[in-house]
Order: structure tokens, then sequence, then C-alpha cells
């Protein structure tokens, strides 16, 4: 699958691997992630929540999105990050793309020393630098967007992100997607609702794909979700992990939003 977006974010993000690869060598950062103690553990968090609960979320951190534009002016990195684990995400996923959704790597380090969370590094990587770079900053887990790879590199920067330690998230959007992740082994599928050509969320699109998904490999519902007959409606169709950013990134207190999405579905 390709899009336009993804194609126009794509080009871009070649530009400033190249761009920040002469500013920091990969040599650099290896010495960096010798010395790093072990990820907190993203996937083992999700599995055992959504086991128990079938309410696993991944609360994200997101300032701008392409689809949206500025989401949350007052952004406080550190604060949400608080407030998310307060509310009770079991894990979290920070943008640290600079160019379209206004992140920054330094977010991510920020909300990660905030908290005790296991955290991903959302943003759209093609280039083994850029697994590297993801831990060097203190990711945990790292996403790999099917829509973005071919099939050598997918398996390339998946294994090279599982030998540092990360927990790896392969994201799909629609069946033939889904098949070329499932030839990469893995413990975590995300299902993005997100169309990119036309920028509309469909949370049809997970319970037409997760039934493709062995059940060895937990299924991460992303985008589009917004309130408790969102939850409900994927949990009837056996998803226990959702991904979930301006829904919450819109309120003042994310947490509190969080919370009472999680207390709500359960009434
Ligand atoms: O959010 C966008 O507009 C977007 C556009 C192009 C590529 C990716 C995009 N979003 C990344 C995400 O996957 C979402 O931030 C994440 O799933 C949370 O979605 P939401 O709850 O709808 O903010």
């Amino acid at each position: 699958m390709s899009s336009d977006i993804l194609k126009t974010i794509l080009e871009a993000k070649e530009q400033e691997v190249e761009r920040r690869r002469s500013d920091r060598p990969l040599d650099e950062l290896k010495a960096i992630v010798k010395d790093l103690p072990p990820c907190r553990d993203f996937a083992g968090e999700l599995r055992t929540r959504a086991a128990a609960t079938q309410d696993a979320v991944i609360a994200e951190v997101k300032r701008a999105s392409p689809s949206a534009g500025i989401i949350r002016p007052d952004f406080d990195p550190e604060a949400i990050a608080k407030s998310y684990q307060a509310g009770g995400a079991t894990c979290l996923s920070v943008l640290t793309d600079e160019g379209f959704f206004g992140g920054q790597s330094a977010f991510l380090v920020e909300a990660r020393a905030a908290c005790r969370l296991p955290v991903l590094r959302k943003d759209f990587i093609i280039d083994p630098w850029q697994v590297v770079e993801t831990r060097a900053i203190g990711s945990d887990a790292l996403l790999l967007i099917v829509a973005a790879l071919n099939d050598d590199q997918l398996a390339e920067l998946s294994e090279l992100g599982k030998e540092l330690g990360l927990a790896v998230l392969v994201e799909v959007h629609d069946e033939e997607e889904m098949e070329r992740a499932l030839k990469v082994p893995g413990d975590l599928v995300g299902i993005n609702n997100r169309d990119l050509h036309r920028f509309v969320t469909d949370l049809e699109t997970t319970l037409r794909l997760a039934p493709m998904v062995p059940k060895d490999r937990l299924v991460v519902s992303e985008s589009g979700i917004h309130g408790p007959e969102d939850i409900k409606k994927l949990q009837d169709g056996g998803i226990g992990a959702f991904l979930i950013g301006e829904a919450f990134m819109r309120v003042e207190e994310p947490g509190e939003a969080l919370s009472s999405l999680l207390g709500a579905h359960q009434a």
C-alpha cells in the first residue's frame, strides 16, 4: 500500500536520516547502546494486561498530526506521561517525527523519565541507523510500518530491533500488508484503522484483519478510538490492546480521560 502523505513523509525522512546520521555517526550511537540497562518489557506488559482485563492501552503523546494539525498547543511530555500513568495506561507511545507531527526525540526521553511505563517510539523507521538511534534514546519499542518498507527491509529492521532488545510493533493497514507482516517473526501486530489516502478512520479495519493473526501474536488496534463504545466494539471482536492518541490529547488532563474510558467500558 502507498499513499501520497506516506510518500511525502518518507521522502522527507530519507533526507532527515542522512542529515542526522552525519551529526551522530553510528559508532557513537552503538557506544551509548552498549552501556544501557535492559528495556522495559513493552510486549510483556501489554500481553499481561490484555489477557487479564482486555483493556491494555498504549497512550500516545502526540502534539500534532497531518490529519488534524496542532492537537495540543500546551504540550508538556513530562506532565502528560505522569497523567497517563496515573490514569492506568499500560504503555506509552511518543511521536518523535518533527516535520509532520511536531515531535522530538527529547519528548520521548522526558516522557520515559517521568514514569515507569514501557515506551514506543512512533516514527517512520526506514534505516538501520534509526533502529540503533531508537535504542540509544532509551525507547523500549520500535514501530515498523509495513507500507513504508519492502520485505527485506522489514526483516532486517525487525531483526536488528530485537537484537538490541526492543519490542517491535509491526503495523498494517490491509490484507496484503498483513500477509507480509506475518512472514516476519514477532509478538505484536498493529492494525491501523486510519486510511492514509482519505485520512478517515474505520474500526472495521481491525475487525476485518484481526482473524488473520495467529493466537501467539497480540493485536493492537490503532487510531480513531474515541469512546467506550469503540472499545466495546473492538473487545467484542476479541481485541484487548489499543493505541489511542488524539482523543486523550484534546482533553486537559489526558490521564483522567483514559481512566474514565477504562471505567466506562466496564460499566
Ligand atoms: O495521525 C495522523 O494523521 C497520521 C497521518 C499519517 C500517518 C500516520 C498518522 N498517525 C500515526 C498514528 O498511527 C496515530 O498517531 C496513532 O495510531 C493514534 O491515532 P489517534 O488515536 O487517532 O490519534
